[in-house]
């Protein structure tokens, strides 16, 4: 058995999703992001939820959205996980936290090794933090933009919640961003699409296997 978490975010089609999950992932991502090419309607979001429940953890993906829409998704979709991917103070994510039952993730993006100490404002109020890359200048999306940062600036990061590893992961590349980075978690998104936003069951699969053939020699899960 594997004691790696695997996610993968932007899913949007009962295709894709059934595929992800007979790969056997741990957590799916659904964007709510209007710019997003991988943005889904609550609607939908909640029929791809219903699809994942009990066989992977839903995480609902925010960027600074306001509590009525969070409370929304929360009453709707019922996800496991709200993923802020915006500019969310720590004050924001601790009210989150106690306003909902969803487990709050923070996701930071990083480039150099300073760049992590920013996790120590956010690690009491948060249960996981998505170190993923910065996004390159003129780009709409903070995040799923399929660039990758130097994963070793991770290795040996001792901080007091889990951590998970994100950034132009593909099914080439992971083993190695495993291995170098130490970590026990982590996240594709642009990896795992044949274009931007169409996610391709072929590259979910290779992804998959290729993390999960990769050793994991730590645990940043607790
Ligand atoms: O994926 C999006 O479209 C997106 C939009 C707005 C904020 C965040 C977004 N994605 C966040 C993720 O969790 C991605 O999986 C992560 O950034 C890695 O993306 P990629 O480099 O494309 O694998």
């Amino acid at each position: 058995m594997s004691n790696l978490t695997i996610k993968i975010c932007g899913l949007s089609t009962e295709e894709t999703l059934a595929t992800a999950l007979d790969a056997g992932v741990d957590m799916i991502g659904l964007v709510f992001f209007p710019k997003s090419p991988r943005h889904v309607s609550l609607m939908d979001a909640c029929k791809l939820a219903d699809q994942a429940r009990g066989k992977a953890e839903i995480v609902a993906l925010t960027v600074d959205m306001d509590f009525d829409g969070l409370s929304r998704i929360n009453e709707l979709v019922r996800p496991d996980w709200f993923q802020f991917h915006g500019q969310e103070s720590p004050e924001y994510c601790a009210v989150a936290k106690s306003a909902f039952p969803q487990k709050i993730m923070k996701a930071l993006g990083v480039s150099e090794p300073d760049d992590l100490e920013k996790a120590r404002v956010y690690e009491p109020v948060v249960d996981r933090i998505l170190f993923d890359a910065k996004p390159p200048a003129g780009s709409d999306l903070p995040g799923g933009n399929g660039v990758s940062y130097d994963w070793t600036i991770l290795k040996g990061l001792d901080l007091g919640k889990p951590f998970m590893l994100s950034g132009g992961l593909d099914a080439a590349n992971v083993a190695e961003a495993i291995t170098r980075s130490g970590v026990s978690a982590i996240d594709a998104s642009s990896g795992v699409e044949r274009e931007k936003g169409v996610k391709d069951n072929e590259l979910i699969r290779a992804f998959v296997a290729a993390a999960r053939s990769a050793q994991v020699s730590g645990s940043n899960e607790q």
